[in-house]
């Protein structure tokens, strides 16, 4: 566990940057430090490792004062990972990894082994170990800083803005690998960036800061988008809040019983929209078949907008079903990928009014269960 207590950091031009921050970041999490930009969150992630002297108040790491540790040596035990990742240019990714272990004094081999360890946790292979920086892409450099920050095993990484130079599709990948590492690891991370949905989707715990260092809120990101604290942090996690929430509600919704079509089956003209799905059972998308029938192929198949896994938090099932053709959202085995039926937006809203009750199963309106008949259309 992390804890600032009172820390107070004022540069040696008048700059206040962080002032009076109290905080205890909880140990084996990834607590993230959001907020615009100049508002004293590299300084506070700084202060952790000693690369910047607090003015005043104090930093525990596991009740100990990081102030009565060597700074040198209290460095090396702290993952640190920066935005460009830092690589030295004329090293190989292998020889960048082993920096950290051949400065903690450990000898070649076991430095090797461990980078080597460290350069496959995140993803890369024995070949690109032997590349040079510029023979990867800047996702990839980012993951060899990762690598290097865990080579030394440390219970705690600080990351500071650290996918904010890649590209989104590489950053969300970036992301998931993150939170892979740290629940394969444990270990305790503190992260800064100044996107308010990076902070939401990766922190366990998220502190809202602004300027001057102050703290808005500390909170789980469902609290922060539930209950913000005031105006500052309510215009800071975004207008649609509300429907970023439902990203962390969980609801019971049972899936209503939906036939499928395989590919080359017939389908009655007039049956509705019908989930055509491959041989192997696996969903392909909907077949509008209100005024046509026949054989089903693949050019009668539209693809789905997105497709929900059983027991996701509200926001993926309703976005399943908003973003179907037949307004049926697919819900699939989060294991094999199968159809598990389907939900419609309105099951989600239900369940969602009925969630904070005790007994939530008043969910399951009857009256809209009669109806599924109606709506279901049998596989020929
Ligand atoms: N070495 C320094 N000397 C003087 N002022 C500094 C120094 N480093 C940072 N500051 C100032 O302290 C304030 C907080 O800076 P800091 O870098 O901690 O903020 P930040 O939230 O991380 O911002 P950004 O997202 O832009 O990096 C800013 O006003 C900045 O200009």
């Amino acid at each position: 566990m992390i804890r600032f207590d009172s820390v107070t950091k004022t540069y040696a031009d008048g700059t206040t940057a962080v002032e009076d921050l109290s905080l205890e970041m909880p140990r084996g999490q990834i607590t993230v430090l959001v907020g615009p930009s100049g508002c004293g969150k590299t300084t506070s992630l700084r202060m952790i490792n000693r690369m910047v002297e607090p003015t005043s108040g104090r930093i525990l790491i596991n009740d100990r004062d990081v102030g009565d540790r060597p700074a040198a040596q209290l460095r090396r035990s702290i993952g640190y990972v920066i935005q460009h990742a830092g690589l030295f240019p004329h090293r190989t990714v292998l020889a960048n990894v082993m920096t950290v272990p051949r400065l903690l004094g450990w000898d070649r081999a076991r430095s090797r082994a461990a980078a080597m360890e460290a350069i496959e946790k995140v993803g890369l292979t024995a070949q690109q170990a032997g590349r040079y920086p510029s023979q990867l892409s800047g996702g990839q450099q980012q993951r060899v800083g990762v690598a290097r920050a865990l080579s030394s095993g440390p219970e705690l990484m600080l990351m500071d803005e650290p996918f904010s130079a890649v590209d989104p599709i590489v950053r969300a990948e970036l992301q998931d690998e993150l939170r892979r590492l740290q629940d394969e690891l444990g270990i305790t991370v503190v992260l800064v960036t100044h996107d308010i949905d990076e902070a939401l989707t990766l922190g366990d715990m998220v502190a809202v800061m602004r300027y001057g260092g102050h703290l808005a809120q500390f909170a789980t990101p469902a609290d922060l988008l539930a209950r913000p604290a005031d105006d500052f942090v309510a215009s800071f996690v975004g207008k649609d809040r509300g429907y970023r929430a439902l990203g962390f509600a969980d609801v019971q919704v049972t899936p209503r019983h939906e036939s499928t079509v395989r590919l080359g089956e017939a389908v009655p003209a007039g049956s509705g929209w019908v989930l055509a799905v491959d041989d192997t059972g696996m969903p392909l998308g909907w077949a509008d078949a209100r005024s046509w029938g026949g054989p089903l192929t693949e050019d009668r198949v539209r693809r789905f907008g997105s497709v929900a896994r059983r027991g996701d938090s509200a926001r993926n099932l309703l976005d399943a079903a908003l973003s179907s053709p037949s307004g049926r959202g697919v819900v699939v085995d989060e294991d094999d990928g199968g159809v598990v039926g389907t939900v419609l937006a309105d099951d989600v809203l239900d369940a969602l009014a009925t969630s904070g009750a005790p007994g939530g199963d008043a969910a399951h309106d009857p009256e809209r269960s009669g109806a599924d008949a109606d709506r279901t259309v049998e596989s020929p």
